[in-house]
């Protein structure tokens, strides 16, 4: 095994999306969290983790607001996003170099608040059993499945909530998500493809508090657990 601190790990960040959910004039990874854009926080919570050698964004090709970022002026390589995430982050998973870095970390732009911490103990778990893995936390409620009714409970046991980062081997990932996107399987996240691949993933209890921005309500939420973070 080898250990995560010496081996060279590659990240993508898919913040190609519009932030539909958001209901905001501009897409949400570029909207303000005391005083950075959420874009910023995420980056900075990646680079914060000591473990990340290379990052790859995925931007929309149309992205007016990148340029408008200090992320501009740093060393971090862009390529352009896709139709829906999993086409955003094949693209950057095409640019990297699999013998360089044989492992990758996706993490959303929209999820501001991961910890340090919680991103390096999933990779020392992955990298410590040789399997790709995901950051998640358990599900709290109890879950219900209907539209305007109930049409059935849905046991809440050995059930998670899937978080980012998610981390695998840079080639087997590749390999999966170009062979999922081929035969028109939808995959909302990196795991569904490597378990539609037929690939083990480890669940890794992370904090509930990485918490994706998805809708209005959410951006006065990441602002105060940020306040907690920093008091
Ligand atoms: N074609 C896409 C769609 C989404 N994403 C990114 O994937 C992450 C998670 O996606 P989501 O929360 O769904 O973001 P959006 O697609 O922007 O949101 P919505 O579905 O509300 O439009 C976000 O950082 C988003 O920028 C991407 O890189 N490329
Ligand atoms: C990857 C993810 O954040 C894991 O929960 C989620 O699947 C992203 O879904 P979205 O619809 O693209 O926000």
């Amino acid at each position: 095994m080898t250990e995560p601190q010496t081996m060279p790990i590659a990240a993508v960040i898919p913040a190609a999306g519009v932030g539909k959910r958001m209901q905001s004039s501009l897409p949400k990874q570029y909207l303000l969290l005391h005083g950075k854009t959420i874009l910023e926080h995420s980056i900075a919570r990646l680079q914060a983790s000591g473990v990340v050698s290379q990052i790859w964004l995925a931007l929309a090709p149309d992205d007016g607001y990148f340029t408008d970022t200090a992320l501009a002026y740093s060393d971090i390589n862009r390529v352009k996003g896709g139709a829906e995430r999993m086409h955003s982050v094949l693209n950057a998973l095409q640019q990297i170099d699999a013998h360089r870095y044989p492992w990758v970390l996706v993490h959303d732009a929209a999820r501001p608040l991961v910890s340090a911490d919680d991103i390096r103990q999933l990779i020392a778990r992955c990298l410590q059993q040789d399997l790709g893995g995901i950051l998640a936390c358990r599900v709290r409620d109890t879950m219900k499945r209907g539209e305007n009714s109930v049409s059935e409970t849905v046991s809440r046991e050995h059930l998670w909530h899937a978080l980012t980062p998610q981390f695998f081997p840079t080639s087997l990932l590749r390999a999966a998500l170009t062979d999922a996107i081929a035969a028109g399987v939808q995959v909302t996240d990196e795991a569904s493809a490597m378990e539609w691949a037929g690939h083990k993933v480890l669940l890794v209890a992370g904090r509930s508090d990485n918490i994706k921005i998805t809708e209005p309500a959410d951006l006065a939420l990441a602002a105060f657990y940020l306040e907690q973070i920093a008091t």
